[in-house]
Parts: structure tokens; C-alpha cells; sequence
């Protein structure tokens, strides 16, 4: 167990625990295999941003092996993690997360993953075992997504059907993954009933975000109520949310749904594996012609997706980042 004194804690966002919302109906499951998935998938990303993906085909054997190769990893020394650190904005990282003075209760690794698969992209993984359970989950876990993106495009009525997932089939994609481990909370006598934040509240700012992780819970969203909901933990399925530039796709319909890591209980951690998915620095970010009706207006300024990363490389992980990307309404 991890006993701090209070203020050891400081530097840390502590919040009130407040009583979880759950959805009316539960958050969305989608059946990959299900006839229905296109609909179901527009369905929730309009509705919420967030749903869980079953019967994904992503191979169990990948997952658990890459979960047992980051166990390992973190388990390391501080000392010798640091060695891959600090992230610039790849690498491992402690505490800090970003460049403007984020701060959680968390460690992870950030890697680059671009399409040509690249050994020194990932020279901050000490093993070659590690770098093989990461390569061999990306692959899977980037089909799963290209195949979500088409049945989206399918959903939404929009073609060709690769109109999304070629942004990520990209030799020039701007992906990555994160691995993130959130170590037991200190003692709740020091957080007298509060929660410590391990993920400040924060929009993912890329097309596509999969996460898994293992059966620790943690993970919130935040609903259109003001609320926030849990997301119960599962590690045999992913949850996927909207990013910051689909929703801008979308001109809007599709929503960047807010989400945020509440620190794990004493005695239990959190390990969460998340692919981004992102387009090439060059691709120019607006709505799609098709999904913008004939007396609606284009919500957003055209921007680079080089552009929008730039700019939120400059901002604080809660900060609402699309917003200097809106189009003003004229009075
Ligand atoms: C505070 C920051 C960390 C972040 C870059 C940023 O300046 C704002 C966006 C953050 C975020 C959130 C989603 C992903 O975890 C991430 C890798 C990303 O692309 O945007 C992180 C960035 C990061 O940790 O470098
Ligand atoms: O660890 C999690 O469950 C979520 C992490 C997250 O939101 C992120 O890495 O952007
Ligand atoms: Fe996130």
C-alpha cells in the first residue's frame, strides 16, 4: 500500500467523489459481426461519442501477451523506465502528461506508429518480446478500426466506404499508443474520501481512439447532463470514442466525447493500451460535402490536421481545443 502524506499529494487534482450516473440504457454494445453494426455504430457516436466493440476479432492471445510484456515493463526500476523517458512527446513519461503542466496519477509509454512498421520507432521498448506483442496488437487492433471507420461510412451513407479509414491505411498516418498504468491510490486516510485524478478530463484529438483495458476500473465519461458515467471495465472488449477531427468530419453530428481516469483503489492498478488514430500532417480537416445539408453551415475553419496538432501540443489537457477551429456566427 502507498502511504502519503497530504502533502506529498499536492501537486495532484484531488476531486469530491461524486455519485456516478449510469446511462439510461447502459453504455452502447456493438456486435461487430451484427448486420446492424453500421447503424448501431452512427447510432452511439451521435449520441454519445463512446461504445463498446464485441466479437472484434482481435486475438485474445495478443492482448493478454502485450498486457503481460507492459506489466513487465512497468514493473521495471525508475531508473531504468526514465531511460526511455522523458516524452518528447514519444517515450516514457511520469506524472507530467503533455507540455503545459499536466500532471496525473499515472506512467505510460507513447509510441509512434506509422504504417511502415519501423523497430527504431519504438527503441524505448527494452525487449524484443515487448516490441514484438506491440507490433503484432497495432496490426490487429488497426484492422478492427479500419473496418469500424467503413461501416461507419456505410452508417452514414457517405462514399466510397474508405473515405475515413483512408486516413489511417496512410503510409503518412499520424497515429500513435499509449500505454498507461495507473498505480494504486496513496492511502484514502490522506485523500479523506476524494479521488485522485490519474487522466485529467480531456477530448481525444484524433479521428478514433481503441481502448482496453484490464479489470480495473477508472475510466468516466461525461454526459450531455453535466454528469459523469462510469465506464465498467472489460478486458476482452475495446471501447471506442470520437476524436476532436471526426467530429469536425461530421460537422458536428458525431460527438468528441469528454473522458477522464479517476486513480485506482489502494491495492489495485490500472493498465489501459489505447491506439490513436490519426490522419497524415497534410490532410486538410472539414466536413465531409455529403454530411453537410443543403441549409446547414459548415460549422468549422479549414485547418491541416499538422495545424490542429500544433495548436494542441500548446494546450492544457482540459482545454476546449476545437473552439479556435469554429467558424463565428455572425450576429
Ligand atoms: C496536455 C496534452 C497531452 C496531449 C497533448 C496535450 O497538449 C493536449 C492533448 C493531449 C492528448 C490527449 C489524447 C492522447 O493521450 C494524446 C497522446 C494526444 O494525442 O493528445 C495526449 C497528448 C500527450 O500526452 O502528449
Ligand atoms: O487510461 C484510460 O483508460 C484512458 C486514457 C486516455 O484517455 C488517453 O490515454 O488519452
Ligand atoms: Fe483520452
Amino acid at each position: 500500500m502507498v502511504v502519503l502524506e497530504q502533502r506529498a499529494l499536492e501537486h495532484f487534482k484531488i476531486i469530491k467523489a461524486c455519485k456516478p450516473t449510469n446511462l439510461p440504457c447502459g453504455i452502447p454494445v456493438i456486435d461487430l459481426t451484427d448486420p446492424e453494426a453500421k447503424n448501431l455504430i452512427v447510432h452511439a457516436c451521435q449520441e454519445i461519442g463512446f461504445f463498446k466493440l464485441v466479437n472484434h476479432g482481435v486475438p485474445m492471445e495478443f492482448i493478454t501477451r502485450l498486457e503481460a510484456e507492459a506489466v513487465k515493463f512497468f514493473s521495471l526500476t525508475q531508473a531504468v523506465k526514465d531511460t526511455a523517458g522523458p516524452p518528447d512527446p514519444f517515450g516514457y513519461g511520469n506524472k507530467r502528461i503533455g507540455p503545459n503542466g499536466d500532471v496525473g496519477w499515472i506512467e505510460y509509454l507513447l509510441l509512434n506508429t506509422n504504417n511502415n512498421p519501423d523497430i527504431s520507432s519504438h527503441n524505448s521498448l527494452a525487449s524484443q518480446n515487448f516490441r514484438s506483442a506491440v507490433d503484432d496488437y497495432i496490426v490487429a487492433v488497426k484492422k478492427m478500426a479500419y473496418e469500424v471507420l467503413e461501416l461507419m461510412a456505410d452508417g452514414l451513407g457517405i462514399e466510397p466506404r474508405n473515405v475515413l479509414s483512408r486516413l489511417l491505411k496512410d503510409d503518412k498516418s499520424d497515429s500513435c499508443f499509449r500505454l498507461n498504468h495507473y498505480p494504486p491510490s496513496p492511502d484514502w486516510q490522506a485523500l479523506s474520501g476524494k479521488n485522485l485524478i490519474g487522466f485529467g478530463e480531456h477530448t481525444d484529438p484524433q479521428i478514433i481512439s481503441v481502448l482496453r483495458s484490464n479489470n480495473t476500473s477508472g475510466l468516466q465519461i461525461f454526459l450531455k447532463d453535466g454528469t459523469w458515467a462510469p465506464v465498467p471495465p472489460d478486458q476482452s472488449s475495446f471501447y471506442l470514442n470520437v476524436g476532436d477531427a471526426l467530429q469536425v468530419m461530421t460537422n458536428g453530428r458525431f460527438k468528441s466525447v469528454k473522458h477522464r481516469v479517476l486513480a485506482p483503489e489502494t491495492n489495485t492498478s490500472r493498465l489501459s493500451m489505447v491506439y490513436f488514430g490519426g490522419p497524415p500532417m497534410n490532410e486538410k480537416i472539414a466536413p465531409l460535402p455529403t454530411l453537410v445539408e443543403k441549409e446547414e453551415e459548415n460549422l468549422y475553419k479549414v485547418f491541416t490536421w499538422g495545424e490542429y496538432k500544433k495548436s494542441a501540443y500548446k494546450s492544457r489537457l482540459s482545454d476546449y481545443r476545437l473552439g479556435r477551429f469554429e467558424k463565428t456566427v455572425p450576429l
